[in-house]
């Protein structure tokens, strides 16, 4: 997989800094394209129906002969959809709302050339200790939560609110490689 070759460039159509860095891991090269949709659910839409929408509808945007890989992430709690939060007060909202419960980290992806499309879905369960109010304000002051789904970083500031995981580390934040690398080379 180091070598290119079979690939050729790929395309990433993320805005994502932690897509491109972990796609840069696989030693691939590509070029990225920010795609624009809307990332809204439809009602009732269930979470995994809804991350490879989103996926699927990010690889479309492309017009492109290449590979094309695209993701979207979201966090679940009792079924219930939390993607990037609206404003500070959402953000504050979501954290004590995940704060000493388990929740998934659900990310779609897809892996299109032309017309041929395979899409997937990868959960990753995230327990996190009791947060107390003041750490939450702290943290979300730091500017960090509010581009991520759910309000949070793993990786970035959030690590210390994590008790366990269970499952794909890479998958919570943002693209699940050990799945991305088997299907890259299946396809
Ligand atoms: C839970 C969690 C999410 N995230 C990020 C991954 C995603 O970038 C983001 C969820 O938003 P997405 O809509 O999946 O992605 P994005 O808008 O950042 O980029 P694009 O749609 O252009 O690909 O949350 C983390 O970085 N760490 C975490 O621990």
């Amino acid at each position: 997989m180091q070598n290119n070759a079979p690939f050729g460039t790929l395309v990433l159509a993320s805005a994502s800094p932690r897509r491109r860095e972990m796609l840069a891991s696989l030693g691939l090269s590509f070029d990225v394209i920010v795609p624009e949709i809307d990332e809204t659910p439809r009602p009732g839409e269930a979470p995994r129906a809804f991350v490879e929408r989103m996926a699927k509808e990010k690889a479309e945007t492309v017009q492109d002969e290449r590979i094309v890989i695209a993701a979207d992430t979201v966090v679940v709690l009792q079924n219930r959809i939390l993607g990037k939060p609206a404003d500070e007060a959402h953000a504050s909202e979501m954290l004590s709302t995940l704060s000493g419960a388990s929740h998934e980290v659900i990310t779609g992806t897809c892996i299109r050339q032309g017309g041929r499309f395979e899409v997937f879905s990868v959960s990753t369960e995230v327990v996190f200790r009791e947060l107390e109010k003041a750490e939450i304000e702290a943290y979300i002051a730091t500017g960090c939560p509010m581009d991520k789904a759910g309000a949070y970083a793993i990786q970035g500031g959030a690590a210390h609110m994590v008790r366990s995981i269970n499952g794909s580390y890479t998958n919570v934040v943002g693209l699940p490689l050990c799945e991305l690398y088997e299907m890259l080379i299946s396809f």
